[in-house]
């Protein structure tokens, strides 16, 4: 099935009035802004103010022809899709055309289907290219940070790490797999006046138990079979700066009591040493799992959970922020293409809809193995739907899937947060919401929203 094409503005310019006039009224009743012109010279007036989504010229004018009005268009905007239309038999001029890159030629008189599938397909790519357009601006706006978000879950989120950073308590952080919890607690290390001293990260339930304490807590020489030196541990090297202890929750009960002395008393002694090493770092822990029914089995201490959970914080999951998701595979499919030296321009229309659709169970983690692997898999310059991989698991829920159940409230947030990931795009708004576009704009009248509250304003048109 074909997408409807985006309403777009399209610049019509031809010297046969007649034609325009027939063209642009067809033209409008597809649901365009058209504006029509029959003096090239106005047209380039016109371009020079404003650029349309798409241009649609004649080729033979007698002021100045289609292809150096081509040539004249591609100096100034060389993405901005240009349709000629040529008399009916002009085959060299068409070839030519081609060479000059215009989008594609129609050889009058031609089918409005025709017309229709070639601006289909060129209205798409200039979308995609715009799209991708944006996203990069924002991505190269965050250039200097290691977490990538524009939603406003991440933001609030982020606005926490400042506030807490300047402190010294301990920060447990909460969320699924994959969120980016470890992240995000480098970002608290580097917003910290800690930012100089060391990061260490620990996974503690990818550490077996025994390996586990002299890994943290260090030993000495002799201590135990295989301990052939001193050994300082992750929390001595972690000496001025930050650890992070991932999947805090795994660790065994008797290293959880050994952690919460070294925390209260600022001292660490080595598995089979004597002497203690005083320490100061700061703790950051982490888990996926449900801390609360861990402490009611027993599994985790509270002595020590209420030293850990000095500032609790949540990092959403990426389903709860589809805004991030566009961003963040734009993000992963320019770092592999630049690493596998490929031209890469972008996800096409129908790429874009699946990862907004898509459930995306394992989070931030997910998303960038789903996007190396397409970029493995593809040949072409845009990153087709087909190798974006289904989700493993059926039974989460996708980003936004929840409109038919909505109450008016959800409904107004569902809207303002599909909006946004789409940068006002009504056409891919309403294909993943599910609903006619008219629908979505009696939706939107509903609740007070317009399109351009949501357009990326960062970026300019020209
Ligand atoms: N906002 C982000 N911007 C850029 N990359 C991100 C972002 N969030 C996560 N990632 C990347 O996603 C992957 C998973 O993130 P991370 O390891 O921080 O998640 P996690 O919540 O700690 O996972 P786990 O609970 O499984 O340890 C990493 O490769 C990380 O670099």
């Amino acid at each position: 099935m074909r997408n409807e094409p985006e309403p777009a503005t399209i610049y019509v310019v031809d010297d046969d009035p007649d034609f325009l006039r027939v063209l642009g009224l067809w033209l409008e009743s597809e649901g365009h802004q058209v504006v029509t012109f029959d003096h090239p010279a106005d047209l380039q007036k016109q371009l020079d103010k404003r650029l349309p989504d798409l241009l649609i010229s004649d080729l033979r004018m007698p002021e100045i022809d289609g292809m150096e009005l081509l040539e004249w268009v591609q100096e100034r905007e060389p993405d901005l899709p240009v349709l000629l239309l040529t008399a009916h038999g002009s085959i060299p001029n068409a070839v030519a055309a081609m060479r000059g890159n215009a989008f594609a030629y129609l050889a009058k008189p031609f089918r409005y289907e025709e017309l229709q599938e070639q601006m289909q397909a060129a209205l798409e790519q200039w979308q995609g290219k715009q799209e991708s357009r944006r996203l990069r601006a924002a991505i190269r706006q965050q250039a200097n940070q290691s977490l990538l978000y524009r939603s406003r879950a991440m933001q609030e989120l982020m606005d926490d790490v400042t506030r807490v950073a300047g402190t010294q308590a301990s920060v447990f952080l909460s969320g699924e797999s994959g969120a980016g919890k470890e992240r995000v607690a480098r970002a608290i290390h580097s917003a910290s006046p800690r930012q100089t001293g060391p990061f260490l990260a620990i996974n503690c339930g990818a550490i077996p138990a025994d390996v586990a304490e002299s890994e943290l807590f260090g030993h000495v020489k002799g201590s135990f079979t295989g301990a052939t030196a001193d050994h300082p541990g992750l929390i001595r090297s972690a000496h001025g700066g930050t650890l992070f202890l991932d999947e805090v929750a795994d660790l065994p009960l008797p290293l959880q009591v050994k952690l919460l002395r070294v925390l209260q008393e600022g001292r660490v002694r080595p598995v089979g040493g004597r002497e203690e090493f005083p320490v100061d770092i700061r703790v950051i822990s982490a888990t996926h799992q449900d801390i609360h029914a861990l402490l009611s089995a027993g599994r985790f201490r509270e002595d020590l959970y209420y030293r850990l959970h000095v500032i609790p914080l949540r990092v959403p999951s990426l389903a709860e922020r589809p805004e991030d998701i566009l961003l963040l595979a734009q993000h992963f499919l320019d770092r592999e293409a630049s690493r596998l030296q490929r031209e890469i321009q972008g996800f096409a229309s129908e790429a874009v809809d699946k990862l907004l659709q898509r459930a995306w169970p394992g989070n931030v983690r997910e998303l960038e193995n789903v996007v190396t692997q397409a970029v493995a898999l593809s040949n072409e310059n845009w990153i087709p739907a087909s190798a974006i991989s289904d989700s493993g698991r059926g039974t989460s829920t996708p980003a936004f899937a929840q409109l038919q159940e909505a109450k008016a409230e959800f409904e107004r947030d569902y809207l303002q947060r599909l909006l946004r990931s789409t940068d006002g795009n009504i056409s891919r708004a309403a294909r993943i919401a599910g609903r006619h576009r008219t629908d979505l704009y009696k939706l939107m009248r509903k609740h007070q929203l317009r399109t351009e509250d949501f357009k990326d304003d960062g970026e300019t048109e020209s």
